[in-house]
């Protein structure tokens, strides 16, 4: 599968209709993140890093909301411990077809299965490393802390879980510039105000952020011991969550 230039959004489209990672997003999709998504290969890159670090022997490490796999194979270049298994999960019927696809070609060293499953309801046990790589933002906000329990719960002692999302200031001020700022990265990267207009209201109600403060609580709430900030570049940041 061939990656193009993501261009969805750059005619006036007389309605546009919620976000959804269908066959078309899927068609552009590392364009899109890594134009979208600001420090998105610096994530990518440390993710396997601390793979590298945290990977237990004879145990399952889980990317959550993989789709194309790219933390999958950050991991997968990484990890030296023995017998380990990633368990990558989408339930995006078009992101697991293509990250099967690209798999296709590609040596296994460490064996992937590649799951269709909405990570809500799968069972999560014997992980030494859990990603959500900006997959917790589109699960109802509702869910998402007897989620997090579960993904807890599954991690081994020592276990690390790395949770990546966009963030929302409490500070008004700072949210308005954190999103503008945002938005000179997309401009930056190529993007039209149109696309840039027109992609924020596909995905209002769609993509919730929520403030750092809130996923530290329910992080804790969960029973992890510790969870910081390991990078953030404008709105997007990373957590390292320890067991
Ligand atoms: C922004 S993308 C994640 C990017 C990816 N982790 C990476 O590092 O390239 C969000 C992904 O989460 C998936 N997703 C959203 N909600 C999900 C759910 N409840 N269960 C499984 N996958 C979900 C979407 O289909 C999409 O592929
Ligand atoms: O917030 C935005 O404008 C985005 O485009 C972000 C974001 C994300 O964080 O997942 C949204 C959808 C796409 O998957 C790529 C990037």
């Amino acid at each position: 599968m061939t990656s193009l230039k993501d261009s969805i959004y750059a005619d006036p489209l007389g309605e546009i209709n919620a976000f959804t990672f269908d066959e078309t997003v899927v068609s552009v999709f590392p364009d899109m993140i890594q134009r979208s998504v600001p420090g998105y290969n610096a994530i990518i890159t440390a993710i396997g890093l601390l793979a590298k670090r945290y990977a237990q022997p004879n145990s399952f490490c889980y990317d959550l909301g993989c789709s194309l796999g790219a933390a999958t194979l950050a991991m997968r270049d990484q990890i030296e411990a023995e017998n380990c298994r990633i368990i990558a999960v989408d339930n995006s019927q078009s992101m697991v077809s293509g990250f099967k696809d690209k798999l296709q070609g590609l040596p296994v060293s460490i064996p992937i299965d590649v799951q269709f499953a909405d990570i809500r309801d799968i069972s999560i046990e014997n992980a030494s490393v859990i990603v959500l790589n900006f997959t917790l933002q589109f699960v109802p906000i509702e869910d998402r802390q007897s989620f997090i329990r579960k993904v807890y719960q599954g991690l081994l002692p020592n276990g690390i879980l790395i949770l990546s999302e966009k963030l929302k200031s409490a500070d008004e001020r700072q949210n308005t510039l954190q999103t503008d700022m945002h938005h000179l990265f997309k401009k930056a990267k190529g993007y039209s105000d149109l696309e840039i207009s027109q992609k924020r209201t596909a995905l209002e109600n769609v993509l919730i952020p929520e403030t750092l403060n809130q996923h530290q609580q329910r992080l804790h709430n969960a029973g992890f011991s510790s969870a910081e900030i390991w990078f953030q570049y404008f709105n997007f940041a990373s957590i390292i969550a320890l067991k």
